[in-house]
């Protein structure tokens, strides 16, 4: 885009230009990928345009011709194009960038799709979530992450794809988009307060969940509070989104990774840490066989975005993530907020179908009583946010080590040690020090099937992991533990999550056909897809339920509703 300097416009008119979404948002990402050592370990994918075509498979003809002529426009016919739409500001290149930043969408939508990379980020402005059909809108021109789902399953066939819109703001644009499309599961959450939070839609509201045949393909998670932390979003992916995204199965993940809702952004407001991302994008990469592009869309805080955008880089790279900070639980308004999405999807997913019910008043009046103890320190989240730079993450020189009895081969990738004396004593050491340092999960009983399976791991075992903060992750595979493969393969991948990756299996004798899916899951590959899940087993939900019922009380991120329970 043209800098400043550049920038021949009469200086007799002032034209109004944003603060916020400023090019050194890209040049700063792009220096810290550099300075962390991240870009050299990435290919870049070469940018296009995107075509006529490409940018009607979701805007109005009238639309693109319109926008078409901005190039042309003197200053003024700018100032009135832009008046016609809201918090949008036009600029006689913005035409050039949007189609440079839908195309780089569409780039790497390709190289996923055709496996020259398992995943990547496209870096672009300007964003593109809250575009519409015939209107551009808060910074967005063309809708970059609509324009690639639907891309995407025109040119590969796809039958389904999920977009995760982790940006503070609603993507609306999206949601419109798709707001009737079954193929396409869009969710978000977002600053809301009440609607009182720019852009103010009543549609933002989590009962809007999609239209006709849409219905429970619309996941809008509104945070009615500032202030959001790690605990908050941690516990929407575990009791919201990753259950109903393993029950969808999508074929491709797309992201609309804003990063304004990270500590310091003067948008959110929120307090989640930069490495919390390294968190989400993990618990997302074991879905579609690990395709996820993510696209970026806001963030505007230029010292968070560059820590956002490389904890999601690095995670994207296999590895392993931060041990997560301080986790001390969702806050009231977020557990109102997660009991209220549950409960508006209940009748479309199976694995909410327990998700209670009514919310008594009791909880209102706890949550104007904590409106006003809240009025205090909303003021000082006014303040200056200070935030520690996030932990140095090491890529272990040997990602996984197998101590395996002879005769059985190891699989390539992995570091083999013989049971017998000859294996590297430093390692063998480290190992069997590894092993003294350990917690151990062992999975409730009754989880027979891959959902009710599922539920337990995403419900139960991952919020319990994360609060919990283990450094080490002890998995002890029983023979008779009817536990496929692939099912195996999704809980080491998801578990990788905690202790910085350090996950220690043990197996039984006459395992040796586990060895390999095993290894593949500690290399990092993304575990194959489970297929679209049935409704879980009425007594593995009710063993579930009576288990988390117990435990919530000692492990809040556990809790999917406020005190009064469920
Ligand atoms: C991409 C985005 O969601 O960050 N745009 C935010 C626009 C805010 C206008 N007040
Ligand atoms: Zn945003």
């Amino acid at each position: 885009s043209l800098s400043p300097s550049t920038l021949k416009f009469s200086n007799s008119l002032s034209y109004p230009a944003c603060k916020i979404e400023v090019p050194e948002r890209l040049t700063v990402s792009h220096e810290a990928l550099i300075k962390n050592g991240l870009a050299d370990r990435c290919v870049s994918v070469p940018v296009r345009e995107a075509t006529d075509a490409d940018i009607l498979l979701v805007h109005s003809e009238e639309y693109l011709e319109a926008v078409k002529k901005t190039p042309y426009m003197t200053l003024e016919d700018l100032k009135e194009f832009t008046l016609q739409y809201g918090d949008v500001y036009f600029h006689p290149n913005i035409y050039h960038c949007a189609k440079l930043a839908a195309g780089a969408a569409l780039q790497l939508v390709d190289s996923v799709m055709t496996g020259k990379v398992r995943n990547g980020m496209a870096l672009v402005r300007p964003p593109g979530h809250h575009s519409m059909s015939s209107a551009a809108n808060g910074f967005c021109v063309f809708n970059n992450v609509a324009i690639a789902a639907q891309y995407a399953k025109q040119k590969y066939g796809l039958k389904r794809v999920l977009i995760v819109d982790w940006d503070v703001h609603h993507g609306q644009g999206v949601q419109y988009c798709f707001e009737d499309d079954p193929s396409v599961l869009y969710f978000s959450w977002h600053r809301y307060e009440h609607q009182k939070f720019w852009p103010q839609l009543r549609e933002s509201d989590y009962d809007s969940v999609g239209k006709e045949k849409g219905a429970g393909f619309n996941i809008n998670v509104p945070w009615n509070k500032v202030g959001m932390k790690n605990s908050d979003y941690l516990s929407v992916f575990c009791h919201v989104l990753l259950p109903v995204a393993y029950e969808f199965c999508p074929d491709l993940v797309l992201v609309c990774a804003g990063f304004d809702s990270a500590i310091g952004d003067p948008e959110g407001e929120m307090c989640a840490s930069p490495d919390i991302f390294a968190h989400l994008t993990h618990l997302l990469m074991n879905l579609a066989g690990g395709k996820l592009c993510a696209v970026l869309e806001g963030g505007y805080n230029l010292t968070s975005l560059p820590q956002s955008v490389c904890q999601t880089v690095q995670t994207l790279l296999g590895d392993p993530a931060p041990r997560p900070a301080n986790l001390d639980g969702p806050c009231e308004s977020a557990l109102e907020s997660l009991h209220c999405v549950r409960s508006a999807h209940r009748q479309y997913w199976s694995c909410l179908k327990h998700a209670g019910i009514a919310i008594s008043t009791k909880r209102v009046k706890l949550a104007e009583e904590e409106e006003r103890l809240e009025k205090g320190d909303e003021e000082k989240s006014q303040e200056e946010q200070v935030w520690p730079e996030p932990p140095k993450r090491v890529t272990p020189p040997i990602r996984a080590a197998l101590v395996l009895p002879n005769g059985v081969a190891c699989p390539d990738g992995c570091e083999s040690f013989g049971a017998s004396e000859d294996a590297d004593p430093v390692i063998v050491n480290k190992l069997r020090y590894v092993a003294a340092a350990s917690c151990l999960f062992v999975l409730p009983q009754g989880c027979s099937d891959a959902s009710g399976f599922l539920q337990a791991v995403l419900g139960l075992l991952l919020p319990l992991g994360y609060e919990y903060d283990p450094s080490l992750v002890l998995l002890v595979r029983m023979p008779d533990s009817g536990v496929c493969d692939s099912v195996w393969q999704q809980l080491t991948g998801l578990l990788q999550g905690l202790a910085q990756g350090h996950t220690l299996v043990l197996m039984q004798e006459g395992e040796k056909e586990r060895v390999a899916p095993t290894a593949s899951a500690l290399l990092g590959d993304a575990a194959p897809s489970l297929g679209q899940l049935h409704s879980p087993l009425p007594e593995d939900v009710e063993v579930l339920e009576r288990l988390r019922h117990r435990l919530q009380g000692d492990w809040k991120l556990l809790q999917t509703t406020g005190e009064t329970g469920e």
